[in-house]
């Protein structure tokens, strides 16, 4: 028997996020391995014009959630969406809800984040800051609490090239951050935004470490736990492998390289990619959310939820497995046939962005215009490489986490809960999980049907010709033009045509000759 599993059921567990890449995987594992838990509250808000019943709805409706309606048939009245908005100050929740709340909730699972880089710094700390110091006031009026994991970032401390499961000490105090947001106006904030991020690179890494500086000043009595993933990719086994929801992280440039638009990318091929599978993170975030509510530790601990230690993998060899999936099954009506590499210096970006991003979205663009379409490519392109300059950063440089809590959280678990929760990646097969991941991408992002791989087959063959032909063609003009205005160039021509027609000669009267 789990003890994991043991532990949650019968529990009410409140979770921030529920809606997201992480949250929807915590949910699902929590039903499928303890359908008798209680209830879990999701704060959640209403989107796209969607209600929060028919938010969950189609959560529930999905792929990734099909076992857990066999294992837990009434898994729908098992959820509670309570309407809350994290970016006001009192998270919106209703008086009656948050009587609730208070009174029943045993464990906190705070998932709830903005993960975009280029967000406003005023956003940012609502969100990633201020959110969670509410969230930690609502958790120190819960009786009933036993554990509060809040999910940070590996690279909460990304301006450090060492990091260890402590919390690192911000340049200026989250709470005068906070107050400040209170009456600055927006163009004050966007001028010190660089000078108060620093060497963070971003203003999400930035406001996950005041996050966790906060989580450390404002944890009383509470019993809290930090996890720390990386960067967070497809699902590795469970539910089943593959499964991704969104395009953060590779997943968006797995689309953009298998498509053909991303032909190059600033980064070094051997620095460690440290992805993380997501069910390997929600593994890891259920153990600690018991091991936290059962032993109590004294301090609060933080646990790295990384790859590198254990199984280190390269960008190089991602990106060499990513293009082998994407010639073996192919993504339908590619631009261009998939080919990517990695660049090292400015300069070759450069002429790889003119050569290989905007030359051919210019020229696609012009064809569109020509048949009377609307033009749509360089502004995709212009999209794209936005995103890529923000990505960079990750792919050019490594880093080393240190996992001591996480070691030994594993070793602290029994046999089947170390399989039934399994967070060691020295199992993991990157090559298989990259496969399954582009695949993934495939099916549930771009929601391709495999039924159509020799389709896809044919247009990449359909791109190949053309792309012969568009050289030859390419080559010829430059030659013909260059042949027309230097007298060298005709000498070198006239060489060859003469050194083929010896050859040639050559061959004709050795053959006649053996006749
Ligand atoms: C060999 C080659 C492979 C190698 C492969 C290397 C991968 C190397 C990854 C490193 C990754 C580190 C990750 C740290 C790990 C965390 O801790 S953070 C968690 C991950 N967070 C993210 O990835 C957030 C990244 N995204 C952003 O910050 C913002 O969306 C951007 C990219 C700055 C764009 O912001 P914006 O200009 O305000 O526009 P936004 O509305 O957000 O998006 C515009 C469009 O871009 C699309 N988009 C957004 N993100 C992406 C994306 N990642 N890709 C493609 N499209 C995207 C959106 O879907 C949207 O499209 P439409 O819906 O309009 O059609
Ligand atoms: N993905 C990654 O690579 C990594 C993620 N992490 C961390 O993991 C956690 C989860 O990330 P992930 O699942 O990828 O992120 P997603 O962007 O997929 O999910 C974010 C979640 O936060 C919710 N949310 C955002 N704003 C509000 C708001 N104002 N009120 C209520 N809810 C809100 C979203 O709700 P809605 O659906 O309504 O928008 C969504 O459920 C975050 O804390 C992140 O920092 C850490 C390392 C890497």
């Amino acid at each position: 028997m789990s003890m994991i599993a043991a532990f949650y059921s019968g529990k009410s567990i409140l979770i921030t996020g529920a809606t997201g890449f992480l949250g929807k995987v915590l949910m699902e594992k929590l039903f499928r391995t303890s359908p008798d838990l209680k209830v879990i509250y999701i704060l959640m808000r209403p989107k796209a014009g969607q209600t929060l019943q028919q938010r969950v709805v189609q959560i529930l409706n999905s792929k990734l959630f099909e076992k857990v309606k066999e294992v837990c048939p009434n898994v729908n009245e098992k959820i509670r969406a309570i309407y809350a908005d994290l970016n006001h100050n009192d998270l919106a929740i209703s008086k009656e809800d948050m009587q609730e709340l208070l009174s029943c909730t045993n464990v906190v699972f705070h998932c709830a984040a903005t993960v975009r880089f280029n967000d406003s710094l005023r956003h940012a700390v609502q969100l990633n800051v201020t959110a969670t110091q509410k969230l930690l006031l609502m958790a120190s009026q819960m009786p009933k609490l036993e554990a509060f994991i809040h999910i940070s970032t590996a690279f909460s401390n990304c301006n450090l090239q060492h990091i260890d499961e402590v919390i690192y000490p911000c340049p200026v105090e989250p709470k005068k951050i906070i107050d400040s947001m209170e009456w600055l106006d927006d163009a004050i904030v966007e001028e010190i935004t660089p000078k108060l991020i620093r060497d963070w690179p971003n203003t999400y890494t930035y406001t996950k470490a005041l996050g966790e500086m906060v989580v450390h000043q404002e944890s009383g009595n509470l019993n809290i736990a930090i996890v720390r993933p990386s960067i967070v990719g497809a699902t590795w086994q469970e539910p089943f492998p593959g499964w991704v929801d969104n395009v953060n992280g590779p997943s968006g440039l797995i689309i953009a390289t298998g498509k053909g638009f991303l032909r190059a990318l600033r980064g070094a091929p051997m620095a460690v990619a440290d992805l993380i599978p997501v069910d390997t993170v929600v593994n890891l975030t259920l153990a600690v959310g018991w091991y936290t509510a059962v032993h109590r530790p004294k301090s609060t601990l933080i646990y790295h939820c990384t790859s590198s230690n254990f199984n280190p993998c390269h960008w190089g060899k991602m990106g060499f497995q990513i293009l082998a999936t994407c010639e073996k099954i192919p993504f339908e009506r590619a631009f261009r046939r998939p080919y990517a590499d990695f660049t090292t210096n400015t300069i070759t970006t450069q002429y790889q962005n003119a050569v290989s991003h905007w030359a051919p979205a210019i020229i696609y663009d012009l064809y569109l215009r020509l048949t009377g379409r609307k033009p749509r490519m360089t502004k995709l392109m212009n999209r794209l490489l936005r995103t890529v300059s923000v990505l960079e950063y990750f792919v050019n440089r490594s880093w080393e986490w240190s996992t001591n809590n996480t070691e030994m959280l594993m070793s602290e678990l029994s046999p089947e809960d170390q399989r039934v929760f399994n967070f060691d990646v020295r199992q993991l097969n990157w090559l298989e999980y990259i496969e399954n991941y582009v695949l993934g991408v495939k099916k549930y992002l771009l929601k391709e049907d495999m039924a159509g791989v020799p389709e896809a087959k044919q247009h990449l063959r359909r791109l190949r010709n053309i792309h012969y032909l568009f050289n030859t063609a390419l080559f010829l003009i430059a030659w013909r033009l260059l042949i027309a205005r230097s007298q060298m160039a005709r000498n070198v021509w006239l060489f060859i045509v003469s050194l083929c027609y010896k050859c040639i000669s050559y061959f004709r009267a050795s053959s006649s000759l053996k006749a």
